[in-house]
Protein backbone atom coordinates (compact mmCIF):
# COMPACT_ATOMS: atom_id res chain seq x y z
CA UNK A 1 0.00 0.00 0.00
CA UNK A 2 0.67 3.59 -0.10
CA UNK A 3 2.66 5.77 2.59
CA UNK A 4 -0.64 6.66 3.84
CA UNK A 5 -1.62 6.44 7.84
CA UNK A 6 -5.49 6.98 8.33
CA UNK A 7 -6.51 8.44 11.71
CA UNK A 8 -7.86 4.73 12.80
CA UNK A 9 -4.14 3.06 11.76
CA UNK A 10 -2.85 5.96 13.59
CA UNK A 11 -4.76 5.04 16.86
CA UNK A 12 -4.38 1.79 16.69
CA UNK A 13 -0.48 1.87 16.45
CA UNK A 14 -0.66 4.87 19.47
CA UNK A 15 -2.22 2.21 21.67
CA UNK A 16 1.11 1.55 22.75
CA UNK A 17 1.78 4.31 24.00
CA UNK A 18 -1.28 3.33 26.83
CA UNK A 19 0.27 -0.33 27.86
CA UNK A 20 -3.06 -0.26 30.51
CA UNK A 21 -5.41 1.11 28.00
CA UNK A 22 -8.23 -0.88 26.96
CA UNK A 23 -8.87 1.03 24.05
CA UNK A 24 -11.78 2.49 24.89
CA UNK A 25 -9.92 6.39 24.26
CA UNK A 26 -9.31 4.90 20.77
CA UNK A 27 -12.92 3.91 20.29
CA UNK A 28 -13.92 7.52 21.59
CA UNK A 29 -11.23 9.21 19.15
CA UNK A 30 -12.76 7.17 16.25
CA UNK A 31 -16.23 7.83 17.14
CA UNK A 32 -15.72 11.84 17.02
CA UNK A 33 -14.05 11.18 13.81
CA UNK A 34 -16.99 9.22 12.31
CA UNK A 35 -19.68 12.53 13.71
CA UNK A 36 -17.40 15.06 12.29
CA UNK A 37 -16.79 13.51 8.69
CA UNK A 38 -21.07 13.58 8.88
CA UNK A 39 -20.77 17.30 9.88
CA UNK A 40 -18.56 17.71 6.97
CA UNK A 41 -20.69 16.36 4.35
CA UNK A 42 -23.47 18.90 5.32
CA UNK A 43 -21.07 21.83 5.53
CA UNK A 44 -19.62 21.14 1.77
CA UNK A 45 -23.45 21.19 0.71
CA UNK A 46 -24.69 23.73 2.93
CA UNK A 47 -25.41 26.20 0.33
CA UNK A 48 -27.18 23.68 -2.33
CA UNK A 49 -29.84 22.24 1.08
CA UNK A 50 -32.00 23.98 3.45
CA UNK A 51 -29.13 24.02 6.23
CA UNK A 52 -27.95 27.70 6.38
CA UNK A 53 -29.77 30.14 8.35
CA UNK A 54 -31.24 30.07 11.53
CA UNK A 55 -32.94 27.81 13.75
CA UNK A 56 -34.77 30.30 15.46
CA UNK A 57 -33.44 28.52 18.81
CA UNK A 58 -31.41 30.00 21.08
CA UNK A 59 -29.04 28.58 23.29
CA UNK A 60 -28.35 28.72 26.97
CA UNK A 61 -25.65 31.71 26.14
CA UNK A 62 -28.06 33.73 24.70
CA UNK A 63 -26.76 33.24 21.07
CA UNK A 64 -28.91 32.41 18.49
CA UNK A 65 -28.80 28.73 17.08
CA UNK A 66 -27.88 28.35 13.47
CA UNK A 67 -29.53 24.83 11.94
CA UNK A 68 -25.56 23.51 11.59
CA UNK A 69 -25.42 24.28 15.13
CA UNK A 70 -28.20 22.35 15.82
CA UNK A 71 -27.30 19.87 13.24
CA UNK A 72 -23.83 18.80 15.02
CA UNK A 73 -24.76 18.61 18.44
CA UNK A 74 -27.22 16.21 17.68
CA UNK A 75 -24.85 14.31 14.94
CA UNK A 76 -21.70 14.42 17.81
CA UNK A 77 -24.06 13.33 20.71
CA UNK A 78 -25.73 10.71 18.71
CA UNK A 79 -22.24 9.34 17.50
CA UNK A 80 -21.30 9.40 21.16
CA UNK A 81 -24.53 7.60 22.20
CA UNK A 82 -24.28 4.53 20.23
CA UNK A 83 -20.20 4.33 20.34
CA UNK A 84 -20.37 3.13 24.39
CA UNK A 85 -17.58 4.92 25.94
CA UNK A 86 -18.76 8.05 26.63
CA UNK A 87 -20.81 8.61 29.74
CA UNK A 88 -21.57 12.28 29.77
CA UNK A 89 -21.91 14.97 27.35
CA UNK A 90 -21.34 18.53 27.43
CA UNK A 91 -22.12 20.25 25.01
CA UNK A 92 -22.38 24.37 24.19
CA UNK A 93 -25.71 23.93 22.56
CA UNK A 94 -27.28 22.06 25.57
CA UNK A 95 -28.64 23.79 28.56
CA UNK A 96 -27.51 20.93 30.92
CA UNK A 97 -24.97 18.11 30.84
CA UNK A 98 -26.54 15.01 28.92
CA UNK A 99 -25.82 11.90 30.28
CA UNK A 100 -25.69 9.32 27.98
CA UNK A 101 -28.08 5.76 29.28
CA UNK A 102 -27.35 3.26 26.95
CA UNK A 103 -27.10 -0.17 27.11
CA UNK A 104 -23.58 -0.26 25.97
CA UNK A 105 -22.52 2.83 27.67
CA UNK A 106 -23.05 1.40 31.03
CA UNK A 107 -19.67 0.82 32.23
CA UNK A 108 -18.59 3.95 30.17
CA UNK A 109 -15.86 6.17 31.83
CA UNK A 110 -15.45 9.01 29.69
CA UNK A 111 -16.84 12.90 29.52
CA UNK A 112 -16.62 14.64 26.29
CA UNK A 113 -17.17 18.40 26.32
CA UNK A 114 -17.93 19.69 22.81
CA UNK A 115 -18.38 23.03 20.99
CA UNK A 116 -20.17 21.26 18.06
CA UNK A 117 -19.73 23.80 15.43
CA UNK A 118 -17.27 26.80 16.23
CA UNK A 119 -17.52 29.78 14.68
CA UNK A 120 -21.32 28.83 13.14
CA UNK A 121 -21.91 32.99 11.90
CA UNK A 122 -19.30 31.66 9.36
CA UNK A 123 -21.80 29.30 7.90
CA UNK A 124 -23.71 31.32 6.01
CA UNK A 125 -20.89 33.06 3.90
CA UNK A 126 -19.11 30.14 3.58
CA UNK A 127 -16.05 30.74 5.73
CA UNK A 128 -14.09 28.08 8.09
CA UNK A 129 -16.26 26.75 11.06
CA UNK A 130 -14.68 23.86 13.37
CA UNK A 131 -15.43 21.87 16.21
CA UNK A 132 -13.65 21.54 19.30
CA UNK A 133 -13.41 18.54 21.57
CA UNK A 134 -11.86 18.03 24.64
CA UNK A 135 -11.94 14.41 26.91
CA UNK A 136 -11.83 13.93 30.64
CA UNK A 137 -11.61 10.77 32.37
CA UNK A 138 -14.36 10.16 34.94
CA UNK A 139 -13.19 10.58 39.00
CA UNK A 140 -14.95 7.83 40.26
CA UNK A 141 -16.56 4.87 38.75
CA UNK A 142 -19.27 4.37 41.82
CA UNK A 143 -22.74 5.46 40.67
CA UNK A 144 -23.65 7.68 37.81
CA UNK A 145 -21.19 9.98 36.67
CA UNK A 146 -22.44 13.88 38.10
CA UNK A 147 -21.84 17.56 37.28
CA UNK A 148 -18.52 17.17 39.22
CA UNK A 149 -17.01 14.60 37.23
CA UNK A 150 -17.66 17.69 34.34
CA UNK A 151 -15.95 20.28 36.39
CA UNK A 152 -12.20 19.20 36.62
CA UNK A 153 -9.27 21.37 35.54
CA UNK A 154 -7.97 21.91 32.12
CA UNK A 155 -4.56 19.61 33.63
CA UNK A 156 -7.09 16.57 33.71
CA UNK A 157 -8.10 16.56 30.24
CA UNK A 158 -6.79 12.91 28.49
CA UNK A 159 -7.28 13.95 24.91
CA UNK A 160 -8.25 17.04 22.93
CA UNK A 161 -8.91 18.03 19.82
CA UNK A 162 -10.19 20.02 16.90
CA UNK A 163 -11.77 19.48 13.71
CA UNK A 164 -11.41 22.67 10.91
CA UNK A 165 -14.02 22.45 7.78
CA UNK A 166 -11.89 24.51 5.94
CA UNK A 167 -10.42 24.70 1.98
CA UNK A 168 -9.86 21.04 3.44
CA UNK A 169 -11.19 19.46 6.18
CA UNK A 170 -8.80 18.61 9.23
CA UNK A 171 -8.51 16.91 12.61
CA UNK A 172 -5.71 17.88 15.20
CA UNK A 173 -5.64 16.51 18.14
CA UNK A 174 -3.62 15.27 21.50
CA UNK A 175 -3.43 13.27 23.97
CA UNK A 176 -0.93 14.16 25.99
CA UNK A 177 1.82 12.86 23.78
CA UNK A 178 2.51 15.51 21.26
CA UNK A 179 0.26 17.25 18.32
CA UNK A 180 -0.53 15.43 15.10
CA UNK A 181 -2.82 16.61 12.28
CA UNK A 182 -4.98 14.98 9.45
CA UNK A 183 -6.63 15.81 6.73
CA UNK A 184 -9.76 14.24 5.42
CA UNK A 185 -9.02 13.13 2.15
CA UNK A 186 -12.23 12.80 -0.14
CA UNK A 187 -11.72 10.11 -2.12
CA UNK A 188 -11.45 7.77 0.17
CA UNK A 189 -13.89 9.36 3.15
CA UNK A 190 -10.34 8.67 5.57
CA UNK A 191 -8.58 11.22 8.05
CA UNK A 192 -5.18 10.92 6.79
CA UNK A 193 -1.74 12.05 8.75
CA UNK A 194 -0.65 14.64 6.87
CA UNK A 195 0.78 16.82 10.15
CA UNK A 196 3.25 14.85 12.23
CA UNK A 197 4.27 16.36 15.41
CA UNK A 198 2.83 19.39 15.20
CA UNK A 199 5.21 22.50 17.05
CA UNK A 200 4.05 26.24 17.05
CA UNK A 201 6.70 28.61 15.63
CA UNK A 202 8.24 30.22 19.02
CA UNK A 203 7.82 33.47 17.33
CA UNK A 204 5.31 34.87 14.75
CA UNK A 205 4.42 38.29 13.05
CA UNK A 206 0.54 37.75 13.08
CA UNK A 207 -1.68 38.67 15.86
CA UNK A 208 -5.76 38.04 16.08
CA UNK A 209 -8.02 39.74 18.04
CA UNK A 210 -11.49 41.35 17.20
CA UNK A 211 -10.00 44.82 17.10
CA UNK A 212 -13.74 46.41 16.62
CA UNK A 213 -13.81 45.33 20.39
CA UNK A 214 -11.03 48.08 21.07
CA UNK A 215 -12.58 50.45 23.24
CA UNK A 216 -14.08 48.05 25.35
CA UNK A 217 -10.92 46.60 25.83
CA UNK A 218 -8.52 46.20 29.02
CA UNK A 219 -5.55 48.89 28.81
CA UNK A 220 -3.11 46.08 28.48
CA UNK A 221 -4.69 44.81 25.63
CA UNK A 222 -5.15 48.27 23.82
CA UNK A 223 -1.08 49.00 24.70
CA UNK A 224 -0.51 45.46 23.37
CA UNK A 225 -1.91 46.06 20.07
CA UNK A 226 -0.40 49.33 19.71
CA UNK A 227 3.02 47.75 20.69
CA UNK A 228 2.48 44.92 17.92
CA UNK A 229 1.61 48.07 15.14
CA UNK A 230 4.87 50.06 15.90
CA UNK A 231 7.22 49.40 13.08
CA UNK A 232 10.63 47.61 14.56
CA UNK A 233 12.78 45.62 11.89
CA UNK A 234 14.12 44.11 14.54
CA UNK A 235 11.09 42.56 16.20
CA UNK A 236 9.08 41.89 12.94
CA UNK A 237 7.07 44.68 13.71
CA UNK A 238 4.69 46.04 12.57
CA UNK A 239 2.75 42.40 12.47
CA UNK A 240 0.32 41.43 10.45
CA UNK A 241 -3.71 41.52 11.79
CA UNK A 242 -5.85 38.46 10.51
CA UNK A 243 -9.13 37.13 12.39
CA UNK A 244 -11.54 34.75 10.72
CA UNK A 245 -13.89 34.63 13.42
CA UNK A 246 -13.67 30.95 14.09
CA UNK A 247 -11.26 30.44 17.42
CA UNK A 248 -10.45 26.92 16.19
CA UNK A 249 -9.45 28.54 12.75
CA UNK A 250 -7.44 31.25 13.93
CA UNK A 251 -5.66 28.91 16.39
CA UNK A 252 -5.14 26.65 13.86
CA UNK A 253 -3.31 28.88 11.50
CA UNK A 254 -0.86 30.36 14.72
CA UNK A 255 -0.29 26.78 15.51
CA UNK A 256 1.18 26.21 11.60
CA UNK A 257 3.02 30.01 11.39
CA UNK A 258 2.99 31.23 14.55
CA UNK A 259 1.16 33.74 16.10
CA UNK A 260 -1.02 34.89 18.27
CA UNK A 261 -5.21 35.07 19.35
CA UNK A 262 -6.74 36.77 21.53
CA UNK A 263 -10.09 36.85 23.41
CA UNK A 264 -10.07 39.37 26.35
CA UNK A 265 -12.50 40.92 28.41
CA UNK A 266 -14.36 43.36 27.11
CA UNK A 267 -17.03 45.78 29.09
CA UNK A 268 -20.05 43.81 27.21
CA UNK A 269 -17.97 40.43 28.48
CA UNK A 270 -16.66 40.83 31.83
CA UNK A 271 -15.57 37.20 31.95
CA UNK A 272 -14.41 36.83 28.67
CA UNK A 273 -16.50 35.47 25.67
CA UNK A 274 -15.11 32.14 25.11
CA UNK A 275 -16.15 29.09 26.85
CA UNK A 276 -13.52 27.99 29.10
CA UNK A 277 -14.42 23.59 28.98
CA UNK A 278 -15.64 24.01 25.31
CA UNK A 279 -13.05 26.23 24.04
CA UNK A 280 -10.11 27.32 26.03
CA UNK A 281 -8.94 23.81 28.21
CA UNK A 282 -9.19 21.88 24.86
CA UNK A 283 -7.23 24.57 22.58
CA UNK A 284 -4.60 25.55 25.65
CA UNK A 285 -4.17 21.52 26.19
CA UNK A 286 -3.43 21.22 22.22
CA UNK A 287 -1.37 24.28 21.82
CA UNK A 288 0.55 23.68 25.30
CA UNK A 289 1.20 20.27 23.60
CA UNK A 290 2.97 21.98 20.72
CA UNK A 291 5.51 24.10 22.61
CA UNK A 292 2.97 27.17 22.84
CA UNK A 293 1.45 28.63 26.11
CA UNK A 294 -2.52 29.31 26.89
CA UNK A 295 -3.57 32.16 29.30
CA UNK A 296 -6.00 34.33 30.54
CA UNK A 297 -3.57 37.01 30.18
CA UNK A 298 -2.67 36.54 34.31
CA UNK A 299 -2.84 32.58 34.42
CA UNK A 300 -2.34 29.50 32.69
CA UNK A 301 -5.95 28.36 31.31
CA UNK A 302 -5.46 24.45 32.28
CA UNK A 303 -4.97 25.50 35.69
CA UNK A 304 -8.19 27.37 36.26
CA UNK A 305 -10.79 25.58 38.56
CA UNK A 306 -14.33 25.37 36.79
CA UNK A 307 -17.23 26.35 38.30
CA UNK A 308 -19.87 26.29 36.35
CA UNK A 309 -20.75 24.26 32.67
CA UNK A 310 -20.95 27.26 30.66
CA UNK A 311 -18.34 29.57 32.27
CA UNK A 312 -16.51 31.92 29.73
CA UNK A 313 -12.69 33.19 30.49
CA UNK A 314 -10.38 35.54 28.81
CA UNK A 315 -7.92 34.05 26.16
CA UNK A 316 -4.22 34.64 24.90
CA UNK A 317 -2.76 32.20 23.22
CA UNK A 318 -0.32 30.97 20.48
CA UNK A 319 4.00 30.88 20.42
CA UNK A 320 5.62 31.84 23.61
CA UNK A 321 7.31 34.86 22.72
CA UNK A 322 4.61 36.84 22.14
CA UNK A 323 2.17 35.51 24.49
CA UNK A 324 4.46 36.21 26.98
CA UNK A 325 4.85 39.49 25.81
CA UNK A 326 1.07 40.45 25.74
CA UNK A 327 0.93 38.94 29.19
CA UNK A 328 3.70 41.58 30.39
CA UNK A 329 1.60 44.25 29.52
CA UNK A 330 -1.75 42.75 30.63
CA UNK A 331 0.23 42.41 33.96
CA UNK A 332 1.54 45.67 33.84
CA UNK A 333 -2.22 47.27 33.46
CA UNK A 334 -4.02 44.95 34.97
CA UNK A 335 -7.57 46.09 36.61
CA UNK A 336 -5.66 44.02 40.25
CA UNK A 337 -3.18 46.39 40.31
CA UNK A 338 -4.66 49.30 39.70
CA UNK A 339 -7.54 48.46 42.00
CA UNK A 340 -4.64 48.36 44.49
CA UNK A 341 -3.25 51.71 43.24
CA UNK A 342 -6.71 53.03 44.25
CA UNK A 343 -6.56 51.67 47.39
CA UNK A 344 -3.34 53.35 48.18
CA UNK A 345 -5.18 56.35 46.62
CA UNK A 346 -8.02 56.36 48.94
CA UNK A 347 -5.79 55.84 52.11
CA UNK A 348 -3.67 58.42 51.41
CA UNK A 349 -6.36 60.64 50.40
O1 LIG B 1 -17.68 37.63 16.71
P1 LIG B 1 -16.69 37.69 17.81
O2 LIG B 1 -17.19 38.38 19.04
O3 LIG B 1 -15.35 38.17 17.38
O4 LIG B 1 -16.50 36.20 18.30
C1 LIG B 1 -15.82 35.25 17.55
C2 LIG B 1 -15.52 34.12 18.44
O5 LIG B 1 -16.74 33.55 18.88
C3 LIG B 1 -16.76 32.20 18.51
O6 LIG B 1 -17.31 32.12 17.23
C4 LIG B 1 -17.64 31.41 19.39
O7 LIG B 1 -17.92 30.17 18.83
P2 LIG B 1 -19.41 29.59 18.54
O8 LIG B 1 -19.74 29.78 17.11
O9 LIG B 1 -19.16 28.16 18.89
O10 LIG B 1 -20.37 30.25 19.48
C5 LIG B 1 -15.29 31.83 18.44
O11 LIG B 1 -15.01 30.74 17.71
C6 LIG B 1 -14.76 33.05 17.76
O12 LIG B 1 -13.40 33.21 17.85
MG1 LIG C 1 -17.08 28.24 19.53
MG1 LIG D 1 -20.38 26.58 18.73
Amino acid sequence: MSGIKTLGQFIIEKQADFPYAKGELSRLLRDIGIASKIVNREVNKAGLVDILGDADTINIQGEGQKKLDVYANEQFISALTSGGECCIVASEEEDDFVRIESPVSKNARYIVCIDPLDGSSNIDINVTVGTIFSIYRRKSTEGPATLDDVLQKGTEQVAAGYVIYGSSTMMVYTTGKGVNGFTLDPSIGEFCLSHPNMKIPEDGVIYSINEGNYVHFPEGVKKYIKYAQVEDKATNRPYTSRYIGAMAADIHRSLIKGGIYMYPTTSASPKGKLRLLYECNPMAFIIEQAGGIASDGLNRILDIEPTELHQRVAIFVGSPKMVKKAEEFMAEFSPVEKLSEKTVEIKTA
